[in-house]
This record gives C-alpha cells, sequence and structure tokens, in this order.
C-alpha cells in the first residue's frame, strides 16, 4: 500500500493539503509534533522505521513574517535544519526514496528587479531580516541533491513557493504574515471605529501571494507526476503586488473605509522577490486563486476563528 506521509499537518500548508487530500479520498499520515519531533533524531529514525512511507512531504518548520525571523535568527536557522536533516538522513536509513520539500522565496538573492528563475539561488546576498531562515532552507534543499547523488534511487525534489496566505493562517500578531496581519488590523479597526490603520515600512515593498488552496493542488500533482517533476520548482502566481496595494484590495474585500499611516520604524524588508513561474507552468501547473479571491476566502475563514470572535466580544 502506498503511505504517504506529511510532516506539520497541524500547519497552515499542512490543514490546506489536509483538506483537499479529505476531499479527495486520499489517505494521509500526517504525525503531529508529540507523535514525531522531527528536532529529536531518534524518534524521526523510529517513526520512519515503523510507518515506511513510500514518499514524504516537508512541510513542518519554524515558520513566521519578518517580525519573527528578526527576533530569532539562531532559532529560525538551527530549528529549521535540524528538522529538514533529521527527517533526510532518517529517510535515508529506512530507505525512503521519495521526498517532496518545501522551501521558500526567501532562499533568493534579495531585491531581484527581475522574476526569480530556480538557478538564481546561491547566486547573491541573502536578505538580511530572514537570512537564517533562508539558510536553512537552502542547506536542506543541497543536502538532499548530495543525497541523492550518493544514494540510487532516492530523490527529494524542493518546491520553492512564494509568500502565502489562505484558511488556517495564522493569525497571531506576534508571528503573522503580511496579510493575515491585515485582515486582522482592518476588521480590528473596523470594529473599533478606529479611522487609521498601521502600515508598516513604506507600503512601496512588493509581495507575491499564492493561496494555500493552490500550493496544496501543486503538492498533490507532485507526489502523483513525482518522476517528472523537476528537482526545484517555483510555486506562485507569478504577480506581484506593492504592500500598499494589499491593504487596498483588503480593506475594499473587508468594508474598512478609513486611512491608512506608515511606521517607517518598522522593517520592510525584501523589495521584491517575484517567482518566475514558467518552469512549473512547462510542467503542468498554474496558479488558479487571485489575491482578491484568496483574501476574501481567507477573510470569511478569519470570521471563524477565535481571534475574530475575541475582537467582536470587545
Ligand atoms: N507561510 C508562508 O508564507 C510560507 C511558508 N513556507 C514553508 O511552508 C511550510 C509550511 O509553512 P506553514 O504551514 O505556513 O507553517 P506553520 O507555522 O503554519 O506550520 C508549521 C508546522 O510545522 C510543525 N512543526 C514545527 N516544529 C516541529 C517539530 N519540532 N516537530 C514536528 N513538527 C513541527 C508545526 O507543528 P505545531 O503545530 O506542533 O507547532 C506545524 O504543523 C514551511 O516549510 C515553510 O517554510 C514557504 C513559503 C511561504
Ligand atoms: C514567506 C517568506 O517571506 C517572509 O518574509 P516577508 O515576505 O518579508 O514576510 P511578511 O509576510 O511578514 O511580509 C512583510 C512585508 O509586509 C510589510 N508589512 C506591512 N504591514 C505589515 C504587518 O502588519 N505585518 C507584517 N508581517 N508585515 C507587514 C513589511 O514591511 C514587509 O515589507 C519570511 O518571514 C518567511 O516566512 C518566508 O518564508
Amino acid at each position: 500500500m502506498t503511505v504517504l506521509m506529511l510532516t506539520g499537518g497541524t500547519g497552515m500548508v499542512g490543514r490546506n493539503l489536509r483538506d483537499l487530500c479529505a476531499r479527495r479520498g486520499i489517505a494521509l499520515l500526517a504525525p503531529t509534533r508529540a507523535e514525531c519531533d522531527l528536532l529529536d533524531a531518534r524518534a524521526v529514525g523510529a517513526y520512519l522505521a515503523r510507518h515506511r512511507p513510500c514518499t514524504i512531504i516537508h512541510a513542518a518548520g519554524r515558520v513566521g513574517g519578518i517580525q519573527a525571523n528578526m527576533r530569532a535568527p539562531v532559532a529560525f536557522l538551527t530549528e529549521n535544519w535540524d528538522m529538514g536533516r533529521n527527517l533526510l538522513l532518517a529517510a535515508r536509513e529506512a530507505g525512503i526514496r521519495r521526498i517532496i520539500n518545501l522551501g521558500s522565496s526567501c532562499m533568493y538573492p534579495a531585491n531581484s528587479p527581475h522574476a526569480l528563475t530556480e538557478d538564481r539561488i546561491l547566486s547573491g546576498p541573502l536578505e538580511p531580516t530572514n537570512e537564517g531562515y533562508a539558510l536553512a532552507k537552502i542547506a536542506i534543499q543541497r543536502l538532499g541533491a548530495y543525497l541523492g547523488q550518493e544514494e540510487p534511487g532516492f530523490a527529494c525534489k524542493t518546491l520553492i513557493p512564494s509568500n502565502l496566505y489562505g484558511p488556517h493562517d495564522n493569525f497571531d500578531p506576534a508571528r503573522s504574515h503580511l496579510v493575515p496581519a491585515i485582515i486582522r488590523k482592518l476588521v480590528e479597526a473596523r470594529e473599533s471605529g478606529r479611522s487609521e490603520v498601521e502600515i508598516w515600512g513604506d507600503g512601496l515593498a512588493r509581495r507575491e501571494f499564492l493561496y494555500a488552496g493552490d500550493l496544496a493542488e501543486a503538492i498533490l500533482m507532485a507526489v502523483e507526476r513525482f518522476d517528472s517533476l523537476p528537482d526545484i520548482l517555483n510555486i506562485g502566481t507569478g504577480e506581484d503586488f506593492s504592500i500598499n496595494e494589499h491593504y487596498e484590495i483588503a480593506a475594499g474585500i473587508i468594508g474598512y473605509g478609513g486611512g491608512f499611516r506608515h511606521d517607517l520604524s518598522k522593517p520592510s524588508g525584501m523589495r521584491r522577490k517575484l517567482l518566475d513561474v514558467s518552469r512549473a507552468a512547462r510542467w503542468g501547473w498554474t496558479a488558479r486563486t487571485s489575491l482578491a479571491d484568496g483574501i476574501a476566502l481567507t477573510y470569511q475563514h478569519f470570521l471563524r476563528t477565535d481571534h475574530a470572535h475575541a475582537l467582536s466580544a470587545r
């Protein structure tokens, strides 16, 4: 029987993938951290030896927005490296030959004015605000490539998503990425009647946000068509918007009519990190959900979260 294993099943990507697998009737082994702590090499080895999955989707990680990364570079570097290292080396020992690893657009050199192709990794300095995280991501991708050279039949292939958002996103202000932060702040302002919302930085940086449900579809296509999957593949919309435009689009959807104030004391991070998604299109995948539609779906999900209930209870 083909056993498909997912790490990070309780996270945003993992939960969107589990939702999709449930809709398609696909069985998935998704151990929680308590069942398989990826920072514990012995626990990982024991789990893989016991369950021997055919394919592993690695979606676990220490993940957070720009401020979370700036606050904890040591943890973002060491935890993400340790998780990936433990998983890949244990997979080799257990004779598991197929791994789909999630990287991040942070792996690319900072501030490229042009769309980034997969051959640009390690071609320039990284963005300082998330360098630790990016170094771990690059090192895991390289470890997978080296193992493929040493172990006949072993293949660890890396999908490089752009920024992500969607249902099950992290709305905690201390860790959230841009889109969930915008939704929470605009709802908070609308509920409290505030006439101004703070935008971090100058608002001119650009971001490419992919709806997590579209990534889930790409991951399942990667499982189904693993042999034709390139070793490294950008997964994004191929379209970016300024930070200001993200706030404006969300304000129209959420019904916030107030103004904005730029807090230049807050970091802007990379000026741009647009992915070139032509390789993915040639392979047979393109994103389906527009930013406006995705924000509307995420907003509807947010309204069912405890964060939203707490806001309306004030
Ligand atoms: N969100 C984004 O914008 C982007 C994310 N990515 C990548 O996508 C992947 C998923 O990200 P996302 O879903 O947003 O992240 P989340 O923070 O939502 O989820 C992280 C997952 O990893 C699990 N995890 C953390 N530490 C451990 C551990 N020691 N052992 C086992 N599991 C652990 C968490 O479990 P628990 O619930 O117990 O904490 C959780 O299930 C990551 O590789 C990330 O780097 C790439 C580009 C953009
Ligand atoms: C996804 C990928 O990339 C991530 O890096 P990032 O793209 O810089 O992270 P972010 O989603 O938090 O976007 C931040 C951008 O948005 C602006 N901004 C405005 N106002 C708010 C705001 O209120 N919150 C946040 N978080 N940002 C804001 C902020 O000034 C900056 O320009 C890594 O953390 C890492 O997780 C990784 O893998």
